[in-house]
């Protein structure tokens, strides 16, 4: 049974202004990973507080890479906690390439550039997991941070279902969409069509109408 809270040894905040503005940085010792937590606003003992889970991407977050649209994502779900006055982004530690570490999914990029698999085959064609992402810190952390209910942006319905078992109230699924552009459409697509996110803007990438209210790849 793991710990439901947290100790003071594991647990440091301070406010940290971004060039977004200022938010409350959390930072947590869990389960041999330090995750953070961006408080926005007033969250605590609210409901329906805009929240993001964030999976760690070096490749994505850090050098904005083209290739999955996580940097995107990134910066689009602190743009909307600040434009709705309140929220709060959650970035775990020991997410990367959905649980496999750095290295391992580097080699799947390789696989994926020079045998042209999908993100999921070119995992397991390694012998790896396709995704083996706890989201019980999550859970810790937003029940240390007393959240009453949260709407979650994501397109990942299994990790609503993570977070409700883990003992959070998710009263609604916030689509977060990327625009496509041709380095991570068949990554979005492999997501779409085998792991069951839900992404309609993978239908009119090709279409001349594609919508023009989605985060661009940097
Ligand atoms: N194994 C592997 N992981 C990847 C790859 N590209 C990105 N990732 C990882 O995927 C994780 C993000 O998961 P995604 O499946 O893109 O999206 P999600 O977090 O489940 O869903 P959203 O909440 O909708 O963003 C991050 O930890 C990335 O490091 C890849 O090609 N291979």
């Amino acid at each position: 049974m793991r710990e439901e809270t947290f100790s003071d040894d594991d647990v440091a905040e301070s406010d940290l202004v971004t060039r977004r503005g200022t938010f409350r940085a959390v930072a947590f010792r869990a389960d041999g990973h330090e995750h953070m937590a961006l408080v926005h606003g007033r969250t605590a003992m609210r409901e329906d507080v805009l929240v993001r889970v964030h999976s760690e991407c070096m490749t994505g977050d850090i050098f904005g890479a083209m290739r999955c649209e996580c940097g995107d994502q990134l910066d689009a779900a602190l743009d909307r906690i600040v434009a709705e006055g309140s929220g709060i982004l959650v970035y775990l530690r020991g997410h990367e390439g959905r649980g496999i570490g750095l290295v391992a999914k580097v080699r799947t990029h390789v696989l994926q550039d020079e045998q042209g698999m999908d993100t999921l085959d070119s995992a397991t064609t390694l012998g790896l997991p396709v995704d083996i992402r706890d989201y019980s810190p999550a859970a810790r952390i937003l029940k240390h941070l007393r959240v009453g209910s949260v709407r979650l942006m994501s397109n990942n319905p299994d990790k609503i279902e993570a977070l409700e078992r883990n003992g959070i109230a998710v009263s609604a699924r916030v689509p977060h969409l990327a625009r496509p552009n041709p380095h991570n459409i068949g990554y979005l697509t492999a997501k779409r069509d085998r792991l069951g996110h839900d992404l309609p803007q993978v239908d009119v990438f090709t279409s001349a109408d594609q919508p023009t209210d989605l985060p661009t790849a940097r």
